[in-house]
């Protein structure tokens, strides 16, 4: 048997492109936190943000999605954890349905933490525990189109969708629409507070947001208290606006009682605190989904 002359030369096969490295936290803290989660995946979670961190920005809140590859990248990492949740301002069966986790393969252990933290949805049963609305709710919702209206801060188009209803348990008031989203974000801040404190609830700030919702529940009181359910050993924390700082908060909390803590800002040109107080700034979705990739296939590669 002799060789083939004339047969066409065979390419070479293409190497399978090397899984990126997980980027390093460029604080001591940081890398020690990412070092307990590698040590010990099986007893470490991750808990992530929705809007900016594992969805894009967009103009109409409505029409947010996960960034391409965020779901799959979290469905592939989950198994290899302790446990995953997403804690987010939006009622939970809202990030549940924009963010497509229902039913994904691999988070058939994901946790929604809603309204930040004061609801929650278990993707293991399905069941959504929700608290009775607050009653301030409905009397802010009569009296906001009046408070807009003396603002005159917008030109007539946007108000119309500048009002989330949040299911009836919060008020989202968002300038991104506004002519000059800024200003009206400082105008509406005083009249939005004081109208919500008449009616014992609070304002959350965000980005081009102010919502109008109960007090007694933050994101860091959320993660700290799931965290402790979980018995994790290291806990990865991603964020991007104002209100992901008391989550920031409870890592650092955690990690004073010897809980391994990574703290991650997707980083926006619109909100630059949660960045300087991150061991890891990732560009934005985009990096989150690469981080998340770069975790799986770590994890992964020694199993
Ligand atoms: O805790 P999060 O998951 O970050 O949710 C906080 C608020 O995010 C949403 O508003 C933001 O995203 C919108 C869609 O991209 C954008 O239009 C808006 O300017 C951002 O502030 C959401 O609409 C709010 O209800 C959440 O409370």
């Amino acid at each position: 048997m002799g060789s083939t002359p004339n047969a066409a030369p065979q390419p070479e096969p293409t190497p399978e492109p090397a899984s990126p490295a997980v980027p390093a936290p460029h604080t001591p803290a940081g890398r020690e936190g990412l070092a307990a989660l590698l040590a010990h995946p099986e007893r470490a979670v991750v808990a992530l943000d929705f809007d900016g961190t594992l969805a894009d920005i967009v103009p109409d809140p409505a029409k947010a999605r996960a960034h391409p590859g965020a779901t799959a990248a979290l469905a592939r990492l989950a198994p290899q954890l302790c446990a995953v949740a997403v804690i987010t301002g939006r009622p939970a069966a809202v990030a549940v349905r924009l963010g497509g986790f229902d039913g994904m393969p691999g988070l058939d252990h994901l946790t929604v933490l809603g309204h930040y933290g004061a609801e929650r949805w278990d993707a293991a049963t399905g069941a959504l525990h929700a608290p009775a609305p607050h009653p301030g709710i409905a009397a802010i919702q009569a009296e906001l189109p009046g408070v807009l209206d003396r603002s005159g801060v917008w030109r007539g188009t946007w108000v119309e969708t500048a009002v989330e209803r949040k299911g009836g348990r919060a008020v989202a008031v968002h300038t991104r629409r506004a002519t000059d989203p800024q200003h009206a974000f400082e105008t509406l801040r005083g009249p939005l507070t004081e109208l919500a404190e008449r009616h014992g609830l609070i304002v959350e700030p965000g980005r081009l947001v102010l919502e109008l919702r109960p007090p007694g529940m933050d994101k860091g009181v959320a993660l700290a208290d799931w965290v402790r359910e979980t018995g994790a050993t290291a806990v990865l924390y991603a964020g991007d606006d104002l209100g992901d700082l008391a989550a920031f908060a409870a890592i650092e909390k955690l990690r004073s009682d010897g809980v391994g803590g990574v703290l991650v800002c997707s980083g926006s040109n619109e909100v630059t605190e949660l960045a300087e107080r991150a061991d890891l700034v990732v560009d934005g979705p985009r990096g989150v989904v690469a981080l998340l990739s770069s975790l799986a296939d770590r994890i992964g590669s020694r199993r």
